[in-house]
């Protein structure tokens, strides 16, 4: 029999183990790309002349979805409390540079989510010009900044009504059309904060825990109608979040925090969300290392967390007081 000559590396043959590995590796690194360049395309393929539906179009977190879905050739209804702001994104929309997909111009639809109503007329809006919607991106929010002692219940009310009221009457508006249709992907721009709760931020952190709740539900209801749910859970976002953020007594907080300053941009979380929401993601934690640690600390070491968290209320309170 002839002598199979093995291999030489850096002058000595090769055992058969290293020999059996480069082809191994090579190989699982050929698949992991043909999977991912299958996934980019399923993805494509799955957003190009969807309809999405997004609120809170108007700024932030909202307006820089819109321009990645709007990029990659979905067919969007960007909802807001102002005409004008709507109409001002679709602009920008139409300027953005034009790339290989082809898009389309975006329908704009103004309804106060905090408003029960206003929010059923605006699905039969929705509807009307549409005729669908395969992705329903619940995006809109309001911040809080107080005390539980100093602040009105009113306040938690309005903020739950944003919050939590607003995207569940419009998913229960959306979905029998979606069932009808056995397809639908519903979204929720949740926080950090529908998963762990920091001082002087009950009701914010409230409206985003009930949040989590409800469309954790609905993703086990709704899969055998082959609807999708993907609730979103980002740490902090350079927006007008705390700006906008309202306070113990209703009024506007009006500070741009030093934490929401020095968050991810907008559009960096956009496009996880793309990405997200085209693989057809249960859930996405966009978080740095601290607020993911406090996340898993809440759930395997609660009582560490606990004490973390009223050391982390005193401080708080004793720089307000100073
Ligand atoms: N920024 C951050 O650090 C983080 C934000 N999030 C979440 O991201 C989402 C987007 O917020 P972000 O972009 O940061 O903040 P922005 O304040 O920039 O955007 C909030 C959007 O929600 C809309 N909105 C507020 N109240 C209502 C209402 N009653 N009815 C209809 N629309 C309303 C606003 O519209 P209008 O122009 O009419 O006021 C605005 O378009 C929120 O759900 C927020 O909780 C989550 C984690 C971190
Ligand atoms: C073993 C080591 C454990 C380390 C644990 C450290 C615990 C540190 C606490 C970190 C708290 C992070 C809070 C993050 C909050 C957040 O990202 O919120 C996002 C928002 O929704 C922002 O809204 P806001 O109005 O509050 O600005």
């Amino acid at each position: 029999m002839g002598h199979i000559r093995k291999p030489i590396y850096k002058g000595k043959p090769m055992d058969i183990t290293s020999m059996a590995i480069i082809p191994l590796l090579l190989g699982s690194l050929g698949l992991f790309g043909l999977y991912r360049l299958l996934q980019r395309l399923r993805t494509r393929a799955y957003l190009q002349d969807a309809v999405v539906v997004i609120t809170g179009a108007t700024s932030g977190l909202g307006k820089e979805c819109a321009k990645v879905f709007h990029a990659a050739g979905s067919r969007l209804v960007l909802c807001g409390r102002d005409k004008e702001r709507l109409q001002d994104v679709v602009r920008e929309l139409a300027s953005m540079a034009k790339k290989t997909n082809k898009t389309h111009k975006p329908h704009t639809v103004t309804f106060d989510l905090s408003d029960t109503e206003a929010v059923a007329s605006a699905v039969g809006e929705i509807l009307k010009c549409v005729g669908h919607v395969d992705i329903l991106i619940n995006n809109a929010g309001i911040s809080y900044r107080g005390t539980i002692l100093d602040t009105e219940v009113d306040v938690d009310r309005m903020v739950m009504e944003t919050n939590y009221f607003g995207p569940v009457a419009l998913t229960k508006a959306l979905l029998p059309s979606m069932i009808k249709k056995r397809s639908g992907h519903i979204v929720v721009v949740s926080s950090v904060q529908g998963r762990i709760s920091i001082p002087f931020r009950s009701a914010y952190a409230a409206s985003k825990h009930a949040t989590q709740a409800f469309f954790d539900c609905l993703r086990a209801e709704v899969q055998q109608y082959e609807i999708e749910v993907t609730v979103v859970c980002p740490g902090y976002i350079q927006t007008n979040l705390s700006l906008n953020a309202v306070t113990a007594n209703g009024s506007r907080y009006g500070v741009m925090d030093k934490n929401t300053a020095e968050g991810r941009t907008p559009e960096d979380v956009a496009k996880v969300v793309l990405k997200a929401v085209g693989e057809k993601k249960k859930e996405v934690l966009i978080a740095g290392l601290m607020p993911t640690l406090a996340v898993y600390l809440r759930t395997l070491i609660p009582k560490l967390f606990f004490t973390l968290m009223a050391a982390r209320a005193k401080k708080e309170r004793k720089i307000k007081d100073s």
